[in-house]
């Protein structure tokens, strides 16, 4: 069983610290929710797992080893915030590309995928991007997936649709994923981490969104 472990990150912009104390693990099989509020450094702490953000310091490991850059060798494969996919190519001939042969079978199922799959970038909705830029990440060789606000765009009867395909992929992959859509978040993941003053709190209750102060509690 492979594990992701990401301890001792320390980041700051201009002598701002944003992280200062983060540790957090991910096994094959498991999906791990990073909640925080705007601002807190949750797409930076993704961004520096994956190698794409310098941090002043880090420790990133599979299996205890040392990860320098997580994106060499597809170990690790990122969705960023926003859409990365190039507008004028073919649907079909990127998944070809980008999505792991051995999981070809499943991926053409995707509504999106079947749908569109002739079509070029350029003509789908925002939505039907979002779906399939997560999709195809999810899809990839990685053995770990980070997914950065994969259900912003995605109507609710969607979002409905793709949480048992992110609990069916977790099965062979480990998944961290964040989004400000927190209902979908405790509703897909194994285990919740909220990001707050630059710490990583691990949560045993979802009260203790709560107590520390992501919700208001009047929800
Ligand atoms: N390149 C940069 N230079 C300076 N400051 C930055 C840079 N990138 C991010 N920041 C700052 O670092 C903090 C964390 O940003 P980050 O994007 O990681 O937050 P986030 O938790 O993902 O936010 P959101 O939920 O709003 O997307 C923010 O205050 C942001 O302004």
């Amino acid at each position: 069983m492979n594990y992701l472990k990401v301890d001792s990150v320390a980041l700051a912009f201009n002598g701002r610290n944003i992280l200062q104390s983060v540790y957090l693990n991910c096994r094959q099989g498991e999906v791990i929710g990073l909640l925080g509020r705007n601002g807190c450094g949750k797409s930076s702490l993704l961004k520096i797992i994956f190698g794409t953000l310098n941090a002043d310091h880090k420790y990133v490991s599979i299996n205890d080893e040392f990860i320098h850059k997580g994106y060499l060798n597809n170990r690790i494969a990122y969705l960023p915030q926003h859409n990365y996919l190039p507008a004028g190519v073919k649907i079909e001939k990127l998944a070809r590309i980008l999505v792991d042969p051995k999981l070809w079978d499943d991926f053409i199922q995707i509504p999106v995928y079947r749908n569109k799959f002739n079509k070029t970038i350029s003509s789908l909705s925002g939505g039907e991007l979002r779906q399939l830029e997560t999709m195809i990440i999810i899809h990839s060789r990685a053995e770990f997936i980070l997914l950065d606000e994969p259900f912003t765009h995605i109507s609710p009867i969607q979002a409905d649709e793709f949480k048992p395909v992110i609990r069916a992929c977790a099965k062979h992959k480990g998944i961290i994923v964040t989004d400000h859509q927190y209902h979908n978040i405790l509703d897909v993941s194994d285990k919740i981490i909220l990001l707050t003053d630059g710490v990583t709190k691990h949560l045993t209750n979802h009260e203790e969104l709560i107590t520390y102060g992501y919700l208001s509690g009047i929800n």
